[in-house]
């Protein structure tokens, strides 16, 4: 036990500022790859990995000749298999750092998209018309994206109002928020199986409900029969939000304050280096 910890104190002693620029870096790089992948087909291939592991350890710990041969020549070519197997995600991911770049940066501010959506959530309350808005966390959608219209629009009052008006191709479904970024309409979402869930609440409350209970995502939902506004958080529905109470909870659940006050001192370092230029 003490020669176990005294060995791990000589090897924290030994280690130089690479070694924990190093050590930083790999946790970082881990951090994003399960945060991109929770949630997705990924994480259930990762899991099944680790279950292979498993198994190719107690085949090894019993000596399980046959077994082990099949697993070692198995991790020889593994690299290639998770190459194909995880391409979609592999894809997506290179995609995602092409498309925003490390700093997501948008022309539109996120307060200003914000306030785009509550009018858009209080015009369609205030005529009864239906609506579901789902904004992405951490968790990826891009597994839900599939089958809806790809849209890729800026946020617009304008555009989230057409799209919901009944009888129009569009208005069905969810649409998915992604940054300051409309990029999905039409989306069909996981129903909620909670059975303390009211039975009055209908479809559409039950489908933002198990978005935010199956991802870390939010969902707004405006209802077409009583004309209220709700958010869907954790599996939980805040009903009856007035426009205030909304902006305030999704400024707080976007954390839109730290976002800006990134995006701000960005702004604030660029223009400093444009000045001195001059
Ligand atoms: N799984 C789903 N994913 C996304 N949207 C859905 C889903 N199921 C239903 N909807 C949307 O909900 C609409 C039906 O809403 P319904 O009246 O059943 O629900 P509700 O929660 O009572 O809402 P409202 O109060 O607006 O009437 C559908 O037309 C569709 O647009």
């Amino acid at each position: 036990m003490f020669e176990g910890i005294n060995w791990l104190i000589g090897i924290i002693k030994s280690m130089e500022i690479n070694d924990v620029i190093d050590i930083i870096l790999v946790a970082v790089l881990i951090y994003y790859l399960l945060r991109f992948i929770i949630g997705t087909r990924g994480l259930q291939i990762l899991i099944g990995l680790f279950f292979l592991l498993f198994l190719w350890l107690i085949a090894k710990i019993l000596h399980l000749t046959t077994i082990e041969w099949i697993f070692d020549n198995l991790w020889s070519i593994g690299i290639f298999i998770l190459i194909v197997v995880f391409q979609p995600e592999i894809r997506r991911g290179l995609a995602k750092i092409g498309e925003r770049g490390l700093f997501r940066y948008s022309l539109l501010s996120k307060k200003k998209a914000i306030d785009e959506i509550i009018r858009a959530a209080t015009f369609l309350a205030e005529r009864k018309i239906g609506a579901l808005i789902v904004f992405e966390r951490s968790i990826d959608l891009e597994n839900y994206t599939e089958g809806c219209v790809k849209l890729n629009a800026d946020i617009s009052l304008e555009l989230l109002i057409s799209i919901f008006i009944p009888q129009t191709p569009l208005h069905d479904g969810a649409v998915i928020i992604r940054d300051q970024q409309i990029v999905s309409a039409r989306c069909f979402l996981p129903l909620t199986i909670n059975p303390n869930i009211p039975k009055n609440i209908g479809t559409r409350h039950r489908a933002g409900i198990g978005i935010s209970e199956e991802t870390d995502a939010i969902a707004l939902i405006v209802s077409e029969e009583r004309g209220e506004i709700s958010l869907a958080v954790d599996g939980k529905l805040y009903r009856n939000l007035d426009p205030l109470t909304l902006r305030n909870m999704l400024i707080k659940l976007l954390e839109i304050e730290k976002a800006d006050f990134v995006e701000k001192t960005f702004k604030k370092l660029r223009k400093r280096q444009k000045n001195e230029k001059v």
